[in-house]
């Protein structure tokens, strides 16, 4: 452990990378403190500990004090909940910086990338109360002295920034800035979901990840969302940012918290006679710059020519060719100086990245915002969990100031929504759920969210005050689970053929041994039904004499099975003893579901489905398990089945079902002139239960849910769920016996 000395580097390292002031020197600072300690920052699920361990000093104590509390929330399971996710989050802006903690306070595994070499944007952002508590929770005051000292309530986006990198780095993430995300790389052989970046061969590029977070900004929108567009009244924006010397002269200057046209009419009366400005409103604040973001009236920008020509097309008017940089930095510093009543001395721009007058003009007449907030895309089996956070989710008008907080409203909401994807929730529960939230964003504001800010972590319900978390359910999101259907069709049938395998070694392995049983398909093998009997003698061996068989009586050993299997184990025959006798009409569907329903019941603990008392005595305290009476029903149900016409036995093979009740195909005829019905070709007489003939030519009249619409030339069918069962119903000729047996649905589905 390292000593508590004062002259010990990793110490002095240690203040480095917490008063860094750049993005560069941060990683710097944190690389080079992660070397004195002998910590490898890759190893993220121990880093945090080990630095902790290892950094014994007094000021990083404090920190720790702090994280370990936000960390210590039971929310993240001791850093467990999402322990074998692998999340890859774009867009190191505050957003995607303040998800890669949750995510990694989650227990997952985080890579961050950002295409900007350096954090440079002056721009202030507005804090509700929440996220000055929430980031304060995260050490803010410990890496920036400054943050929100006194009454402020913002914080310049660098500033945060560097903040929430400094918090990030610490809990195990990693950031790689200089690198641009290119879009997703499907997952082909034994790879997963990976990252086209740039510069290629960056060592980001071979994260295989499960889940996508997108903080790229506004401008940024991942392949599968779709934005709508909020189009309001033209709303012209300015921004602009001028050195701050932290002068005692400066010092006095009162900020603009936000001053509306309609709240004071005479300021802004005011500033339109006396410099020809025109705004709606204007915010001044005083972080690292002297910030002003207002909002400008198109008219008084014509006439100051800082736009240069009229146009109704807000893009074009706006274009960088149709703006005069001179006129606009004028109006810009013309505003702000007014509305400090000019006691900020010496006013003097900031400048941009690219060495100009920080002061920048926007279009909020056209807002964007995601038509909904996740989606899942599953490819060769490997699925990835795809969100939105920030602007890329939704655009914010900047003077209103929500930006940050509902950023990281959605930024808490993404984390919950991987907890629950790490947790292994339905996917489709997970989607609906996010939906839900994400139905609420835009409205929320600090009077309507939850006050105590104590509480606040990202399970949805310690922020939102009503919540509805399955508003939106899970069959409406079907449409956000994209899946390679050509790749998962392949695999059904896989599937399929596995199945069929699976059970052909099942019945091969309990019928070895007996005399005159060969299985080697699911055919003639069965023909002679010993095969049957060899399968319930294994089993039950009690139930059948094996030695009394005789090969050549077929329909005597298939007749015995198929009683002893409907009263011993109450599964119905699916084809009469001759079907099965006879080559030519077995059905090999119909023969696989009957074995699968005998390898269930042969499997399943024999309390629960033996129905012979003699053999499965029930002690009279024991009550029947819950499932026995609804299976025994079923079954029963099935056992009964009759010709609603001759009130005979009819078996699955031969059963055609209309309206509710059961045929022999022989005995489906019109009830006046005798032809044999056809499905979809007949009216029902609800009074009389008579069938009548169909008309020709059959087009006329078709079978609907007890409606029959007519259109000009020709009756036509409306399509409902009725409709569709029946057309199940007919591939195994019976609608009744497929509901009868939903428990093989997965089963024929793959079929
Ligand atoms: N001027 C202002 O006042 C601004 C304010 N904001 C505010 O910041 C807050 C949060 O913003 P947030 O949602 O985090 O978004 P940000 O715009 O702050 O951050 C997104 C980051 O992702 C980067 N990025 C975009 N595309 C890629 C890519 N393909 N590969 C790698 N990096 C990429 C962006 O770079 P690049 O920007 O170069 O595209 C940017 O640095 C909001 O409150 C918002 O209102 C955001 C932007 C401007």
């Amino acid at each position: 452990m390292a000593s508590q000395d004062s002259s010990n580097p990793s110490h002095a390292t240690f203040d480095l990378f917490v008063q860094a002031q750049s993005c560069q020197d941060v990683k710097l600072h944190f690389a080079e403190l992660c070397r004195q300690l002998e910590i490898n920052s890759k190893d993220f699920r121990n880093f945090y500990n080990k630095l902790k361990e290892k950094l014994n000093y007094w000021k990083a104590k404090t920190l720790w004090t702090k994280l370990d509390k936000r960390a210590s929330h039971a929310d993240y399971q001791q850093g467990k909940a999402c322990k074998n996710n692998k999340c890859l989050v774009l867009g190191a802006g505050p957003c995607g910086l303040r998800t890669a903690i949750e995510l990694a306070l989650l227990g997952a595994q985080v890579v961050l990338l950002e295409k900007r070499e350096s954090f440079s944007r002056n721009n202030v952002l507005h804090l509700w109360p929440y996220t000055i508590y929430d980031l304060r929770g995260l050490g803010a005051k410990k890496f920036y002295g400054k943050f929100c000292s006194g009454a402020l309530d913002h914080v310049s986006i660098r500033q945060l920034q560097l903040i929430l990198l400094k918090a990030s780095l610490l809990l195990g993430v990693e950031v790689h800035t200089g690198v641009e995300f290119e879009g997703l790389v499907d997952p082909s052989g034994e790879n997963g979901w990976m990252a086209k970046l740039q510069p290629r061969t960056h060592p980001a590029a071979s994260f295989q990840f499960d889940v996508f977070v997108s903080a790229g900004g506004g401008r940024f929108v991942p392949d599968g969302f779709k934005h709508k567009e909020l189009r309001g009244q033209l709303a012209i924006g300015i921004t602009a940012n001028f050195i701050n010397r932290n002068t005692a002269a400066e010092a006095q200057v009162a900020e603009i918290s936000g001053v509306a046209r309609i709240y004071n009419q005479k300021f802004f009366q005011d500033l339109l006679s006396q410099t020809g400005i025109d705004l709606e409103n204007i915010v001044y604040y005083k972080d690292d710059t002297h910030y002003f973001v207002m909002t400008a009236k198109k008219k008084s920008l014509l006439k100051k020519g800082v736009i240069k020509q009229d146009f109704s097309n807000a893009e074009q008017l706006l274009a960088a060719a149709n703006t005069d940089e001179e006129a606009l930095n004028q109006y810009a510093y013309d505003a702000a100086s007014f509305s400090t009543g000019g006691k900020l001395p010496d006013l003097q721009f900031a400048l941009n990245p690219n060495g100009k007058p920080d002061v920048a003009m926007f279009d909020f007449t056209c807002m964007y915002r995601a038509e909904n907030a996740s989606m899942v895309r599953e490819k060769r089996g490997k699925k990835l969990l795809m969100s939105l956070v920030g602007d890329c989710l939704v655009e914010p008008f900047w003077p209103l100031g929500t930006g940050i907080a509902r950023g990281f409203f959605a930024v808490f909401d993404t984390a919950w929504m991987v907890r629950s994807w790490g947790l292994g929730v339905p996917h489709l529960k997970v989607l609906a759920e996010r939906e839900s939230i994400y139905q609420l964003l835009s409205q929320t504001t600090p009077e309507n969210t939850s006050k105590n800010y104590a509480a606040y972590c990202i399970n949805p319900k310690t922020r939102y005050c009503r919540i509805n978390l399955s508003s939106i359910q899970p069959h409406q999101v079907q449409h956000l689970y994209e899946l390679d259907k050509s790749h998962s069709s392949s695999r059904k049938q896989k599937h399929m053929v596995s199945g069929f395998e699976e059970l052909l070694k099942w019945c091969q392995k309990h019928t070895r041994g007996y005399e005159m049983v060969d299985v080697k398909d699911f055919t003639q093998s069965w023909r002679s039904g010993l095969a049957l009997c060899a399968l319930i003698h294994h089993f039950r061996p009690k139930l059948i004499d094996m030695s009394s068989l005789d090969e050549s009586d077929m329909i005597h050993n298939i007749q015995l099975a198929f009683s002893i299997l409907e009263k011993e184990l109450g599964i119905p025959p699916v084809m009469s003893p001759s079907d099965l006798a006879n080559s030519d009409h077995i059905d090999k569907l119909s023969l696989v579901l009957y074995i699968t329903q005998i390898r269930n019941a042969f499997s399943l603990p024999s309390s629960v489905h033996i129905l012979h008392p003699e053999l499965n005595p029930t002690p009279a305290a024991t009550p029947p398990p819950a499932s026995e009476p609804e299976s025994r029903g079923a079954a029963l149900m099935a056992n009964s089945e009759e010709c609603y016409f001759c009130h005979l036995r009819v078996y699955v093979l031969e059963r055609i079902s209309a309206e509710g009740k059961f045929f022999h195909r022989s005995c489906f005829t019109c009830h006046r002139c005798g032809i044999t019905l056809r499905l979809g070709g007949y009216t029902y007489d609800q009074t009389t239960g008579e069938g009548h003939e169909h008309g020709r030519p059959p087009r006329e009249f078709h079978l609907s849910s007890g409606r029959i619409e007519k259109s000009d030339s020709r009756v036509t069918r409306q399509p409902s769920s009725r409709t569709r069962r029946v057309r199940f119903g007919q591939i195994f000729r019976t609608a009744g016996w497929v509901r009868s047996h939903s428990a093989l649905f997965p089963f024929l589905q793959q079929l």
